[in-house]
């Protein structure tokens, strides 16, 4: 499969020679090929299509825009609220003094009444702007307000967008990061099971290679939905790299797993992927870890991972169980 441009080689040769050393090999051209090609695959937020993108883009222009219009809104709110609040207590200290000489007597009636009607309808003036000001700010900060709710919608839709694998609308690496850590922490905290499988299609590279592409994207598909329904609803599957998929099995045990994954089994040996009247035989090898008290997500994924790596190698369609 050619490097998408978008993704970084300098970035995958470190996470495939970290991979290598993590399981103690050597970095011979032949295993390190193995893993760069394994990670390559991997579908990464950077491959979204261009609608994807594109809505992404929009949605951070309504922000821009509508951040402005708060700010625009709230600066001319702020500015007619200190204009007219000054003017008002200047008419107010005002008033206070022609009343003041009212009382006294020290101006003639005529004047202090001339004088508290030219204050008064100051007041009116600036208390009836201030009152507009605050009615039309009301009303756009009320738009406003519908116009983030829009965007919050929109952006929670778009993330959930981005964490999927568009081929098989799994959970892709990204979503599942997102979830595995509270997973970790909801199991820890109900003292439930949690368990992890990652299983990989055997020889894929063949079916690639014999039927073409396409045909071998259809395959994933169809593995894909096949797990979705062997699958209870709390269970999650995800995208894990190119042939290789990850479920999280939560309140579940390492038995449990085996039997999900013993299902499978028999629904893609009863439903096999039919191409041109012909069954395509496609069987995977799986390594199971179940979540042991003190460690978290990222070491419990590596261990189910080390025990495919050990399935592989005892021979293709087997199941591994971590220590
Ligand atoms: N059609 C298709 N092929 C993919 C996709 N992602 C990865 N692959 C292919 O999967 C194959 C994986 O090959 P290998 O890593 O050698 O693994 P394998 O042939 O399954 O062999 P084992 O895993 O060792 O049993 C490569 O040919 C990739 O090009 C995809 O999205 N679509």
């Amino acid at each position: 499969m050619p490097i998408p441009p978008s993704v970084n080689p300098v970035e995958i040769a470190r996470i495939a020679l970290k991979r290598l050393a993590e399981r103690g090999m050597p970095p011979t051209p032949e295993n390190y090929a193995q893993f760069y090609n394994a990670i390559v695959t991997i579908k990464s937020p950077e491959e979204k299509t261009n609608d994807e993108l594109q809505q992404a883009w929009q949605i951070l222009c309504r922000l821009d825009d509508a951040v402005s219009d708060t700010r625009d809104t709230t600066e001319q709110l702020l500015s007619s609220l200190a204009e007219g609040g000054d003017t008002m207590a200047n008419r107010l200290g005002e008033l206070k003094q022609t009343r003041q000489a009212h009382l006294t007597r020290t101006q003639p009636p005529e004047e202090t009444h001339s004088k508290l009607e030219e204050l008064l309808d100051d007041i009116i003036h600036s208390t009836s702007n201030i009152h507009t000001t605050v009615k039309s700010s009301h009303i756009d900060l009320a738009a406003i307000r519908e116009s983030v709710r829009h965007i919050e919608e929109d952006l929670a839709h778009n993330r959930k967008m981005l964490e999927l694998d568009p081929l098989t609308g799994s959970l892709n690496r990204q979503g599942f990061d997102h979830l595995l850590s509270n997973e970790c922490k909801r199991a820890r905290r109900s003292g439930a099971k949690l368990t992890v499988v990652i299983f990989d299609l055997d020889d894929f590279k063949l079916i690639n290679d014999r039927h073409g592409h396409l045909v071998g994207d259809q395959v994933l598909v169809h593995m894909a939905n096949l797990a979705k329904a062997v699958l209870r609803e709390t269970d999650t599957l995800v995208r894990y790299g190119g042939e290789e998929f990850l479920v999280m099995l939560p309140e579940t045990d390492h038995r449990g797993a085996q039997y999900v994954v013993d299902r499978l089994r028999v629904v893609a040996n009863k439903s096999p992927f039919m191409h041109k009247a012909q069954r395509l035989e496609v069987t995977f090898s799986s390594g199971i870890a179940t979540l042991k008290d003190d460690e978290n997500g990222r070491a419990l994924v590596l261990r189910a991972d080390e025990a495919l790596y050990r399935a592989k190698h005892s021979g293709r369609g087997r199941i591994e169980v971590a220590e």
